[in-house]
């Protein structure tokens, strides 16, 4: 019964909606959750990632009855240290100069709520490495604007692809959404896919 049910994508990225379509899922809606996305005192990356996807999928779910509802959410750390969403230059210049010429960690919180009422979720964590930068680099990085509303000041699927010399993990997850991890999440709980 619930295999029919629609799915509603939780999010206002329009990457999350794309990385589900390269897997074969369309969601029958979007219902960005609008949540507090502030970190708690102590909170560790993965926790935060966890608990915010959750409550997206939670604040969603509530007003979505009948239907599946997938939530997700990224954080960039650097250490325990979580990096803002860059929403200004000065904040995306920061977070370029700790990320530049090390190792960094994407956290990617992903929670599912069948129509039934069952509940399953996962962090999934990448490890990104990027190359040392020089100043040259990093103006024009930051003049391109390819930062704007992204965890950590950055997307791998844009500019920043230039940057990264490895990277030990899933991709997808640091795009936005871990699609093998999300695909098991969804079939685990009867929703089609691949089928
Ligand atoms: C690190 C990284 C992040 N991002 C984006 C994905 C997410 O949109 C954003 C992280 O913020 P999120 O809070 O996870 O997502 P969002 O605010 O865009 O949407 P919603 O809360 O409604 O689900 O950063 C990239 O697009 N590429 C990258 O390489």
């Amino acid at each position: 019964m619930t295999a029919s049910a629609d799915l509603v994508l939780a999010s206002a990225s329009p990457r999350r909606l794309d990385l589900l379509a390269q897997i074969g899922i369309v969601p029958a809606r979007v219902d960005p959750a609008d949540i507090d996305e502030t970190p708690l005192k102590d909170e560790t990356p993965r926790a935060h990632a966890l608990r915010l996807a959750c409550a997206k999928a939670r604040a969603v779910a509530d007003r979505q009855p009948g239907a599946f509802v997938l939530a997700a959410d990224t954080v960039v750390a650097c250490g325990t240290r979580i990096l803002p969403k860059a929403e200004d230059e000065q904040t995306a210049r920061r977070c370029l100069a700790r990320l530049q010429g090390r190792r960094h960690r994407v956290y990617g919180g992903v929670c599912l709520i069948a129509p039934d009422g069952r509940q399953v979720s996962r962090v999934v964590q990448t490890v990104v490495t990027f190359a040392p930068l020089s100043e040259q680099q990093q103006r024009a990085f930051l003049a391109a604007g390819d930062w704007h509303g992204k965890a950590g000041g950055y997307a791998i699927q844009g500019l920043a692809a230039a940057f990264v010399t490895n990277l030990n993990g899933s991709y997808s997850n640091v795009v936005g959404l871990p699609l093998h991890e999300t695909a098991n999440l969804l079939a685990g709980l009867g929703y089609p896919v691949l089928r």
